[in-house]
């Protein structure tokens, strides 16, 4: 597990360490680490660091000390080292250091601003320590020229390799907007803690790959702003039947997706749920679409009865329900059932406040836009998708349910503020038909959750959201492989998954 701290949580814990004279100690672990990743790094890239030729760009502050160090190190194995200086002043003595090691320097200036862009992505590797947590707003002048070549070449795959100090220059580090401009980097080396705004929005897609390096701030960090699940995190909350169980004792899920006009959508929220696992599946929905069901999936039980009709531990609702008023109204009676319920697409329209942490709203940033403005909320598309940690908040508190917020990084945050980020999916899974699996899946773990009450974390049903976005993301990761991938082919990947992390529960059958 990733446990994410703001900027300013982060800078706190700093603080006692900092009045006990230990912030060049702290200083000189953060460039170690820096200067290890950075070499790791060249050497994935096959550059052997002597003869190779590292740029740095160095803000005023303690970020640019941390890098300068760092490249002094890189200088000493004979790197040829040059700092871009972004402001008249730097750190005295890492800059002291970094010259005694043979380093050049040169100030960036609006006149030199092109030129020096041009020289800088020649460079094998860039350590951006513009910087860092007391960084505010996106670059601003020159060094936003170098940033935006950097960005650009990047996209082309011609750029050098791009380091970021602690985070990407122009990242807010409590949230991960990005106001302006930020310089994207391959690898971000992130100090004390994980940072939360490199964990969601346009942070998390310019961090790159994140290291963590300890400088002994845990004793005084306090309680995680955010969580990041990783694969060994899913033993104990996937489903794996005990040897005593039955069907019913595993968990019944009931879905109300699908109309006549998205038949699609119900078949593969359906087949996703059945290879998350599942004792029984309950299909709710026209006839026509029962019948593809039942083709598709002889194991789901389907009738075209009503949410009071049927017993279930939890509903899936809403996925490619269109305008069918049959299925909408079925979505409202789940929310209203009492029962842990996915709430999908169309339905998230129907959405009031009043709800319970275990209705688990699924969103994109458009659907959430349209329920946050029904709300009263005077709030754009854009913002969301610039500041979707804070939105998915506001809309679990707005509405008193969990919210799963979709998008490049999956944020879910529930009613009481507890906020996991996954950013485990391919860009090859933004295609019709993903949301479908991901509820699927989502309904198959609130069915067989059998967390006793006293034993829930705090925000436990973000928390098996986030399970859910994370299998999600890597079964569609391992199915596209680096291409496009289709949602309704995920069962096997899923299957596999939910079998690695079984295998990893203790106590239970394998
Ligand atoms: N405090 C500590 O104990 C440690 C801090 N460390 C490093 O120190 C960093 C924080 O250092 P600082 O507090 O010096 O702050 P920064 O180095 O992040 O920023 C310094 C200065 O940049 C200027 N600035 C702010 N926003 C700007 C913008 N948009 N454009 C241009 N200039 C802007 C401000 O004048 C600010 O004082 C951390 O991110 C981390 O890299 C590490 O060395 C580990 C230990
Ligand atoms: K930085």
């Amino acid at each position: 597990m990733i446990r994410a701290y703001t900027g300013t949580a982060v800078r706190r814990a700093e603080a006692p360490l900092l009045a006990a004279g230990r912030g060049g100690e702290l200083m000189q672990r953060a460039a170690y680490g820096l200067y290890a990743a950075a070499a790791a790094g060249l050497a994935e890239r096959r550059v052997r660091i002597y003869g190779s030729s590292v740029t740095v760009l160095a803000g005023s502050g303690n970020n640019g000390g941390d890098a300068l160090y760092a490249a002094a190190r890189l200088a000493r194995r004979g790197a040829a080292t040059t700092a871009v200086l972004t402001s008249a002043a730097a750190h005295p003595a890492a800059l002291a250091d970094f010259r005694a090691q043979g380093g050049k320097t040169l100030v960036l200036t609006d006149s030199n601003a092109a030129a020096t862009a041009a020289a800088v992505l020649a460079a094998d590797a860039v350590l951006d320590g513009v910087l860092g947590t007391g960084g505010s707003g996106g670059l601003r002048g020159p060094v936003r020229v170098c940033a935006e070549a950097l960005n650009s070449a990047r996209l082309q795959g011609k750029a050098p390799l791009v380091v970021a100090c602690d985070l990407p220059s122009g990242v807010d580090a409590d949230s991960g907007r990005v106001d302006g401009t930020c310089l994207s980097a391959d690898l971000t080396v992130t100090f004390g803690a994980v940072k939360t705004g490199l964990l969601a929005g346009p942070g998390a897609a310019a961090a790159g790959t994140i290291h963590c390096i300890d400088i002994g701030l845990g004793p005084y960090l306090g309680t995680p702003d955010a969580y990041r699940l990783q694969a060994e995190d899913l033993a104990g909350l996937l489903p794996v039947p005990a040897p005593s169980d039955h069907k019913y004792s595993r968990g019944v899920l009931g879905i109300a997706a699908g109309s006549e006009t998205y038949p699609g959508a119900a078949l593969m929220a359906t087949g996703a749920a059945l290879a998350t696992g599942v004792g029984m599946l309950r299909y709710l929905g026209p006839a026509a679409v029962a019948r593809l069901i039942n083709l598709a999936h002889p194991e789901a039980v389907c009738s075209p009865g009503e949410v009071g009709d049927v017993h279930v531990q939890a509903w899936v609702a809403g996925p490619g329900a269109g305008n069918d008023g049959d299925q909408l109204r079925r979505a409202r009676d789940a929310m209203a059932s009492g029962l842990p319920a996915v709430i999908d697409a169309d339905a998230v329209g129907a959405v009031a406040p009043g709800l319970h942490p275990a209705v688990i709203l699924t969103p994109h940033a458009g659907e959430l836009t349209a329920l946050l403005r029904s709300l009263g909320e005077e709030v754009e598309r854009p913002e969301i998708e610039a500041d979707p940690i804070r939105y998915a908040r506001l809309a679990a508190a707005r509405t008193g349910a969990t919210v799963l917020l979709k998008g490049w990084a999956t944020v879910a945050a529930a009613p009481t503020g507890e906020l996991y980020s996954q950013a485990e999916a391919t860009p090859w899974l933004a295609t019709a038909g993903s949301g479908d699996t991901l509820s699927g899946i989502l309904g198959a773990l609130l069915a067989t959750d059998r967390t006793p009450e006293d034993e829930r974390q705090p925000g436990h049903y973000a928390l098996l959201a986030a399970a859910a976005a994370h299998l999600h993301g890597r079964a569609g990761a391992l199915e596209a492989a680096g291409g496009p991938v289709q949602p309704s082919l995920l069962g096997p990947r899923i299957r596999s998954l939910v079998a690695d992390a079984a295998k990893r529960t203790p106590g239970k059958i394998k």
